[in-house]
């Protein structure tokens, strides 16, 4: 059973397309899981099966009740900038799911694995934090509040939890903008101590692209701007989602 799994798993990987865009991803692989289904099975019984696969999976970039005044405001700010072309990118437990059909995947390959950002049920205890993202200006900003789990130095979050969220901002931007990616150089300045708890802005930008590299720079700050927290610049390289997946 696990081994025509891994198998199927694998037909589907080298169908999918190297570069894809991250948007309209699960339509296609549920027609193509739907089109195999009634191609090679017994219809009633594979569709049911597919459609299990395929479930919408849960949003983790919409407010919850452990959001705080600050958070909520920045988000309804930036929900509000829609008309400027700035859109929220849905976040889910796992990167695989931005893949073409990666949702029906991800429920295959390795099903409980899990973001490392998104491994937290208890709303408020890790990484809240959800990314709006500017095409035109090759830009994303990501909002995050650091719940009590990303302590370090007391009462301050945690270098390596502030290396988390620089690494995933980032690299949701590169994502977003340039396909799948994966990190190959993170620098990062701390410039100063983010209390655990606060709400702060973590700025990204697409500096230039050569060939599969793709550079990103980035700058923590206070909600209104005010202190700088750290700045860093990433280095991504395109892999395709076999790569990504291991195949
Ligand atoms: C809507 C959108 C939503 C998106 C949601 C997303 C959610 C999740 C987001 C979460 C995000 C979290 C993400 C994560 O946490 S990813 C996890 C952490 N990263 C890794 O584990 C990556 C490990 N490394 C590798 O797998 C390979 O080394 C990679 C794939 C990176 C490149 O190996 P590959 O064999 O494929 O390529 P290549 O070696 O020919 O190199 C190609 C080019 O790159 C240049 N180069 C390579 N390395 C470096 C370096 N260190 N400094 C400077 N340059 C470097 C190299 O010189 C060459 O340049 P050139 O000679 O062509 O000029």
């Amino acid at each position: 059973m696990w081994r025509n799994t891994m198998r199927f798993a694998a037909v589907l990987c080298r169908h999918l397309p190297p570069q894809m865009n991250p948007q309209n991803l699960t339509a296609s692989l549920k027609k193509m899981i739907l089109e195999s289904a009634v191609k090679f099975s017994r219809p009633a019984r594979t569709i049911a099966w597919s459609r299990a696969l395929c479930s919408a999976p849960k949003d983790y970039g919409v407010p919850n009740p452990s959001w705080s005044a600050e958070m909520m405001s920045l988000y309804e700010r930036y929900s509000a900038k829609g008309a400027e072309s700035w859109e929220r990118l849905p976040s889910y437990k796992r990167y695989l799911t931005y893949s073409a059909g990666g949702q029906c995947l991800s429920r295959l390959h390795k099903p409980t694995a899990r973001l490392f950002t998104r491994n937290l049920e208890e709303e408020g205890a890790g990484f809240e934090y959800t990314v709006f993202a500017n095409k035109a200006e090759r830009r994303a900003v990501c909002l995050f509040q650091a719940g009590p789990l990303l302590e370090g130095p007391p009462g301050h979050v945690h270098g390596g939890a502030i290396a988390t969220i620089i690494d995933s901002a980032t690299g949701i931007c590169a994502t977003y903008l340039t396909g799948f990616v994966m990190t190959a150089n993170l620098n990062i300045n701390y410039r100063n101590p983010i209390p655990l708890g606060s709400v702060v802005l973590v700025e990204c930008e697409l500096d230039r692209t050569e060939g599969r590299k793709t550079f990103v720079s980035c700058r923590i700050t206070s909600a209104d701007g005010s202190k700088l927290h750290a700045e860093a610049t990433a280095l991504f390289v395109s892999v395709s989602v076999g790569t990504l997946i291991g195949f």
